[in-house]
């Protein structure tokens, strides 16, 4: 089970020796466009990764873009509920969140991971495993997202980060310097944190850039 975000971070993680055909995917957010949209994170997905590898049409689980964001949650989070049941998708044992293989996460210049800015009440959301916002400070406004607790169950969570708009952020997320009580919710990122599973970080150069002046 595999979970993805945006495009740009899926243009190459294919390779022949993958048995995509017993890959289930999933998206961690989604905004609320139609899927043929140049904003659409299933469009950049489908173009620059899906259409290249050999998945079954029957397990890409993309989000509904036919409903309000509200609904589009709703079935989403129905829809892994029922491969939970079927025991198709694990739970975590530490709670009961569903336990994706692996979740590719971006982040956003504003530290923002999934659709969870920084400072949103979406990062305090807990008994959800999908939830909605209609104020994303990056446009469009509405979004689907996974909550916190869904992404630190991954059995391993995978944050890309690429080029040089992302430096200070990439910085900002391994530094341990913060002027206010509450800093993890001002960088998103910093709150991935799985409970039971790997996290690693990838930085290109430019990405890394500013990273020597990070203060741990
Ligand atoms: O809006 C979004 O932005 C972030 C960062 O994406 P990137 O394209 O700048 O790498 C992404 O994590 C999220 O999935 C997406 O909806």
């Amino acid at each position: 089970m595999m979970v993805l975000g945006s495009g740009k971070l899926c243009e190459a993680p294919y390779s022949m020796t993958v048995d995509w055909t017993r890959w289930y995917i999933f998206w961690t957010d989604e905004r609320a466009v139609a899927k043929n949209h140049a904003d659409s994170n299933y469009k950049t997905t489908k173009e620059r990764f899906l259409s290249k590898v050999p998945i079954l049409n029957s397990h890409v689980y993309s989000i509904n873009d036919n409903v309000t964001v509200e609904d589009a949650a709703g079935e989403y989070e129905f829809a892994i509920r029922q491969l939970v049941k079927l025991r198709k998708l694990g739970v975590s044992e530490s709670n009961d969140c569903p336990k994706f293989d692996l979740i590719i996460l971006s982040m956003g210049p504003d530290g923002h991971v999934a659709s969870l800015f920084p400072d949103h009440p979406a990062l305090r959301v807990k008994d959800e495993w999908v939830t909605f916002i209609t104020d994303s400070p990056e446009p469009p406004p509405e979004r689907i997202t996974f909550t916190l607790p869904v992404i630190n169950s991954a059995s391993n969570v995978a944050v890309v980060v690429t080029g040089e708009d992302k430096a200070t952020a990439a910085r900002a997320a391994v530094s341990g310097k913060c002027e206010r009580t509450d800093c993890s919710s001002l960088f998103p990122a910093r709150m991935v944190w799985p409970i039971d599973g790997t996290l690693a970080w990838f930085l290109d150069k430019p990405a890394a850039s500013d990273l020597g002046n990070a203060e741990h």
